[in-house]
């Protein structure tokens, strides 16, 4: 199975973006974390930085959306060209009309969920998702700790995804080290965010590395 390493630019230079994306050339995705204080208590950029990025990365952007009213937003991240935008099922209020108008835009339709919020309801919906975005810490900060807990959750999905028959990447979000990737590979993952452990480190692209191979170590082999 394909492990996907997406580093998180919530943990790069905000003041250099442009000369951070030049040091993770071999990641698969960009992670943009989007917060608009409502939703999270927390507040990094919002459409104008998105659509730059968009101009100005040769990976694919996958956006991360921390904000109130998915219905109301999240298609105007679709139309910057990001190849990915996922909204939280906490703060949409018809989700699978969301993921449609995404798709419809031409974006893979993304729904993430924060640790405290039960997956069961969204298993019958996999078919409306290109991805789920398992939430390891409470959204909002980098630098939090892993939390293994919500492991119980990429388990149903993973389960769910198979006896459907379908290609929904599995995202976990949050404390994503060399330590716990393999914790979270071994329950289902397959795409992981890592923000601190890439941009926190003076060589990513090794960083990534490490990360991939752990991954791959505990990954299995369906
Ligand atoms: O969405 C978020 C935080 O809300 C993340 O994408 C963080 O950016 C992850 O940072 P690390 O935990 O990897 O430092
Ligand atoms: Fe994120």
């Amino acid at each position: 199975m394909t492990v996907r390493i997406n580093p998180s630019i919530l943990a790069a230079d905000f003041v250099d973006f442009a000369n951070e994306l030049t040091r993770i050339p071999t990641a698969d995705l960009v992670h943009v974390d989007v917060m608009d204080n409502h939703f999270v208590p927390n507040l990094t950029f919002g459409l104008p930085m998105v659509e730059r990025l968009q101009q100005v990365s040769e990976l694919p952007l996958d956006v991360h959306l921390m904000l109130e009213d998915a219905d109301r937003w999240a298609p105007g991240y679709a139309e910057t060209g990001a190849y990915s935008v996922t909204f939280h099922a906490e703060a949409a209020a018809d989700p699978v009309a969301v993921a449609r108008r995404l798709r419809e835009i031409g974006a893979r339709a993304g729904i993430a969920l924060k640790p405290g919020t039960a997956v069961d309801p969204y298993l019958d919906l996999l078919p409306e998702f290109d991805q789920v975005l398992v939430m390891t810490v409470e959204p909002g900060f980098g630098g939090q700790s892993f939390m293994d807990s919500v492991m119980p959750k990429l388990e149903r999905l993973r389960a769910a995804r198979e006896a459907a028959g379908l290609d929904v990447w599995l995202q976990v979000d949050g404390g994503i080290s060399e330590k716990t990737i393999g914790i979270a590979a071994e329950a289902g993952a397959d795409t992981f965010v890592a923000g601190s452990s890439v941009f926190g480190t003076d060589d990513p692209v090794a960083a990534i590395a490490t990360l991939r191979a752990a991954a791959q170590a505990h990954t299995h082999a369906h």
